[in-house]
């Protein structure tokens, strides 16, 4: 059994710190609140402080992925197993939890050298959360969302996260490529909670820095996806994939390009797992109906050769 709990944050730092705005606040509809930086952007979809944290820098990347666990214990033996898996770790200082509002965390990186953290105890606050459209994002013991990571080194990125951090197999998908002159690949879909995946990996290059394929997020209601939609239209945004709906977690959603080079996912209605009874299956489609790929600019992830 796995100690990770659900994605609890991702952190990246941007170049474009308005564009980053105006996609989130403006046209998903996520809370903007304050944060420890005064020039970054830090992002509510709960009673959390922050998910979703941009911070302004030189470069586009990824600086943690973040990974909930219950307690110190748990924290405790997430470390110990990812040690004894022969990757360093590091405790992050009082100062750097009281940043990222946790009581304590950890922090490695990942065999394709995601930044990874571990964390417990988030802060809370307790202020209503104003969301554009009204929506709730769908989030609790269902974490966050899901995160998709490049990756030139996919079984040993498949056993780190599966045997060393006990993520559960969640299926399979062989896609031909989805934009026109892209490779075959597969794609392995990992979860903890009844979010169908919470991870995903996909052989890419990671590219330099470290990249994203896509964060998703979820919410409760599908007038608000469509009210995105229309809204990252109006405002310029490119629309990697227009509206489908997936065939193994059943989420409707469409896919948006941040700046930076990768996607978000912004979906609803996406289904529960329940342990019981669910077995890992093989998609051979990614969707029912829609997810249009051909007007996808290329992944940061994949402009290095492979
Ligand atoms: C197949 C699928 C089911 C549920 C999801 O949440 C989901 O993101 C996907 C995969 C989408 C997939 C991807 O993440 C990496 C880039 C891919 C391979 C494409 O280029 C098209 C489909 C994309
Ligand atoms: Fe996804």
């Amino acid at each position: 059994m796995t100690e990770i709990r659900g994605l609890g944050y991702l952190r990246v730092r941007s170049r474009d710190l308005p564009r980053w705005r105006e996609l989130t606040v403006e046209a998903l509809g996520f809370a903007e609140t304050s944060g420890p930086a005064a020039d970054g952007l830090y992002l509510r979809m709960d009673e959390r402080e922050a998910r979703l944290i941009v911070l302004p820098g030189e470069d586009d990347r990824v600086l943690a992925v973040g990974w909930e666990v219950r307690d110190q214990f748990a924290l405790a033996a997430v470390g110990r197993a990812v040690e004894a898996s022969g990757t360093a770790v590091k405790v992050l200082s009082e100062q750097q939890c009281r940043e990222r509002r946790v009581d304590s965390a950890i922090t490695f990186d990942d065999p394709s050298g995601t930044p990874v953290e571990v964390f417990f105890g988030p802060v809370l606050d307790h202020d209503p959360v104003r969301t554009k459209w009204t929506q709730r994002f769908v989030t609790g013991a269902q974490g966050m969302g899901h995160v998709v990571l490049p990756t030139t080194n996919f079984a040993e990125v498949e056993t780190f996260y599966t045997e060393v951090l006990g993520f559960l197999p969640r299926g399979a998908v062989s896609m031909s490529g989805a934009a026109p002159g892209q490779k075959p690949r597969r794609v392995r879909f990992m979860g903890v909670n009844e979010r169908h995946h919470s991870l995903a990996i996909c052989p890419a290059p990671h590219g330099e820095p470290p990249g994203l394929v896509h964060l998703m997020v979820e919410v409760d209601s599908l007038d608000a996806v469509g009210r995105a939609l229309d809204e990252v239209g109006k405002r310029g945004f490119s629309v990697s994939s227009t509206l489908g709906r997936h065939t193994n977690d059943k989420m409707v959603s469409f896919y948006v390009r941040a700046p930076g080079g990768w996607d978000l996912e912004y979906g609803t209605e996406g289904m529960l797992v329940d342990e019981r009874f669910y077995t890992a299956e093989e998609i051979t489609r990614d969707s029912y109906w829609g997810h249009d790929w051909s007007g996808a600019e290329q992944l940061a992830a994949f402009k290095s050769p492979e």
